[in-house]
């Protein structure tokens, strides 16, 4: 049957009216994010107008020469340190709605983060550092998803052994398995590699995309390394405390193209 004259008026008015199209979901992001250290002459932007925001499920790596604002950029996300002015989302929670003890809450469960230096407690096993986030929440956590998490981060004979009695890749690997345990909404992570030999580093760029492949992990990584940034699904360029490059797909070659035109 034809449609009437007037309702095809209206279903056109009701398009025009509609909202945009739905942006693609994201598992965090920040909204012109700012961030300003010091006052007067001394004051330096490491931030300036950030918009950035990441799919989850997906592999990022945020590269940019040294002082572009990375970490500070990491920070921010992850609760961590607090923007000047702007906004920063973790799922479906703005962070500035948050009190102390909800935001400690939020990043105990929603967040993992990997330092470049392990940050692993030298008096507690391996096993109980991969378990501590659950602990200090006072949850049992998912046995059988810390079992899979150990199997596939190569650790089962190492599970009684401390920090010290154990190499750097393994440390971090350590770091990357408790970064795991919650099954956060998204991993942040800070040259996770850059204290480690070329093998180990490997090591851990494999087993950080396995897990963005096999559980749907998303991870956002700050490095420098062109080859680091090739595991990732997208490597986003900071300079100056802005995002001034965006690629998808990112190989070394592209990468140090990309580079090369910034000037890095
Ligand atoms: N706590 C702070 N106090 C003052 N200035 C700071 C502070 N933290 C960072 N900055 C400045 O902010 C800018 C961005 O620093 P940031 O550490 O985020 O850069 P980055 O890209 O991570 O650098 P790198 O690659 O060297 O680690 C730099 O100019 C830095 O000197």
């Amino acid at each position: 049957m034809a449609a009437r004259p007037g309702r095809v008026r209206l279903v056109a008015m009701s398009e025009m009216m509609a909202p945009p199209p739905p942006t693609v979901a994201a598992a965090a992001g920040v909204i012109d994010a700012r961030k300003s250290y010091g006052v007067g002459d001394a004051a330096v932007n490491a931030l300036d107008g950030v918009d950035v925001r990441f799919e989850p499920g997906k592999f990022t790596a945020i590269m940019g020469p040294s002082g572009s604002g990375k970490s500070t950029l990491l920070h921010c996300l992850a609760g961590l340190d607090a923007l000047t002015s702007g906004a920063v989302f973790i799922g479906e929670t703005y962070l500035a709605e948050l009190n102390d003890k909800e935001l400690t809450e939020l990043r105990r469960s929603q967040v993992g983060f990997v330092f470049q230096s392990f940050n692993l407690i030298p008096t507690l096993t391996a096993k109980e550092n991969i378990v501590l986030p659950l602990a200090l929440g006072g949850q049992e956590g998912d046995e059988a998803w810390i079992d899979r998490v150990i199997d596939t981060v190569g650790l089962r004979d190492r599970l009684s052994h401390r920090p010290s009695e154990l190499s750097g890749g393994q440390q971090q690997r350590v770091a990357v398995a408790r970064a795991l345990a919650t099954r956060p909404t998204i991993i942040f992570a800070d040259e996770p590699t850059g204290n480690l030999d070329s093998n180990s580093g490997t090591e851990i760029l494999q087993f950080m995309r396995d897990a963005v492949d096999e559980f749907g992990q998303t991870i956002v990584m700050v490095t420098h390394d062109p080859y680091a940034a090739s595991y990732a699904d997208r490597a986003v360029f900071l300079a100056d405390g802005k995002v001034v490059g965006d690629l998808a797909s990112p190989t070394r070659d592209t990468i140090m193209e990309q580079m090369a035109s910034l000037g890095h």
